[in-house]
C-alpha cells in the first residue's frame, strides 16, 4: 500500500483499529492527514469512513462498546492519551456533520456560544470572532443584517455555512466533515465545496464523501475504505486515474459502491 506518512502530517494514525463490542470496524489503519490538504474519505457504505473520521478527535468515545487500540497522534500528542483533556482536543479538530444543527437560537448565539463556554466574555471580542468567523465561512453578507434572527431562519447551505462559522469560532487546527453537503441542493453544495477550497489556506481539512465528483473537485488527498481496510491512499488524481489497486479502480469507475 502506497505511504502518505511523511513530515507534513499534522495527523498520524498507526496500527488503529476499532471494535464496536465483537463487530470490528476499522482493521490496521496506517495514515498521515496532510496539514492544509483536504483529504477526502471515500468508500461504500459501511465501510468504516464515519467511524475512522471519529477516530480523530475522540467522538466515538462518545458511543458504548467501542473500544479503540493503536495510536493517533495530533501534532507528536498521543491522543488516547487517558490525561488527555477532550475538551481541548475537540476545539482544536472540530466537525461538522451530514444534517445542518444550529441550535435554536440566533445567527449570532450560535458562533459566539462556544467562545463564551471556554471563556470569552467582552461583548467587542465576541462581536469580533462572530464577523471574523461568518466571513471565513462566507456567510456575513447574507446575515450580518438579521444577526439576532433565529438561526432556525436559514436556508439549509445556510445552516451548514453557520455550523462551520460556528466550528471556525473555536479556532481550530483541524476540520472534520462528515458528509456535509449530502442534505443540500447543488447550487448550495457548490457553495459548500469553494468554501473548502478556500478554507485550506488556513487549515486542514478532512472530509467523508459519498461523492466520488465531490472528492475529485476538492481534496488533495483521497483515502480509499473497503470492510475496515485502508485498500489504498494518495494524491487523489493518482486514485482517480491509476490507481494501484484493483478494488479501488473497480470503485472509483463505479463498478461497485
Ligand atoms: N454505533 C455503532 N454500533 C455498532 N456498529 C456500528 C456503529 N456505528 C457504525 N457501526 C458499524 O460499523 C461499520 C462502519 O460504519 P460507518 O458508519 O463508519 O461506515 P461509513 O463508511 O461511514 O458508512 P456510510 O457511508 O453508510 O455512512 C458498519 O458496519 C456499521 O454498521
Amino acid at each position: 500500500m502506497s505511504d502518505v506518512r511523511n513530515s507534513n502530517a499534522i495527523i498520524e494514525v498507526k496500527d488503529l483499529n476499532l471494535y464496536y463490542g465483537d463487530f470490528q470496524a476499522l482493521k490496521n489503519i496506517d495514515t498521515g492527514i496532510e496539514k492544509n490538504r483536504v483529504s477526502a474519505l471515500i468508500g461504500p457504505s459501511g465501510c468504516g469512513k464515519s467511524t475512522f473520521l471519529r477516530t480523530l478527535n475522540r467522538m466515538n468515545d462518545l458511543i458504548s462498546g467501542v473500544t479503540t487500540k493503536g495510536e493517533v497522534t495530533f501534532e507528536g500528542r498521543q491522543i488516547y492519551d487517558p490525561d488527555l483533556d477532550v475538551v481541548a482536543l475537540r476545539r482544536k479538530i472540530g466537525m461538522v456533520f451530514q444534517k445542518p444543527n444550529p441550535f435554536p437560537k440566533s445567527i449570532y448565539e450560535n458562533v459566539a456560544y462556544g467562545p463564551k463556554r471556554s471563556g470569552v466574555k467582552n461583548r467587542k471580542d465576541l462581536d469580533q470572532i462572530v464577523e471574523e468567523s461568518l466571513k471565513e465561512a462566507a456567510l456575513w453578507e447574507e446575515v450580518k443584517d438579521r444577526l439576532h434572527k433565529s438561526a432556525l431562519g436559514l436556508s439549509g447551505g445556510q445552516q451548514q455555512r453557520l455550523c462551520i462559522a460556528r466550528a471556525l469560532a473555536m479556532k481550530p487546527q483541524v476540520l472534520l466533515m462528515d458528509e456535509p453537503t449530502s442534505a443540500l441542493d447543488p447550487i448550495a453544495t457548490n457553495r459548500i465545496e469553494e468554501l473548502i477550497t478556500q478554507l485550506k489556506k488556513d487549515y486542514t481539512i478532512v472530509i467523508v464523501t459519498h461523492s466520488m465528483h465531490q472528492a475529485a473537485r476538492i481534496s488533495d488527498k483521497t483515502s480509499f475504505f473497503l470492510m475496515g481496510e485502508l485498500i489504498e491512499q494518495g494524491d487523489t488524481n493518482k486514485i482517480f486515474t491509476t490507481p494501484e489497486d484493483q478494488r479501488t479502480e473497480d470503485y472509483v469507475t463505479g463498478r461497485f459502491g
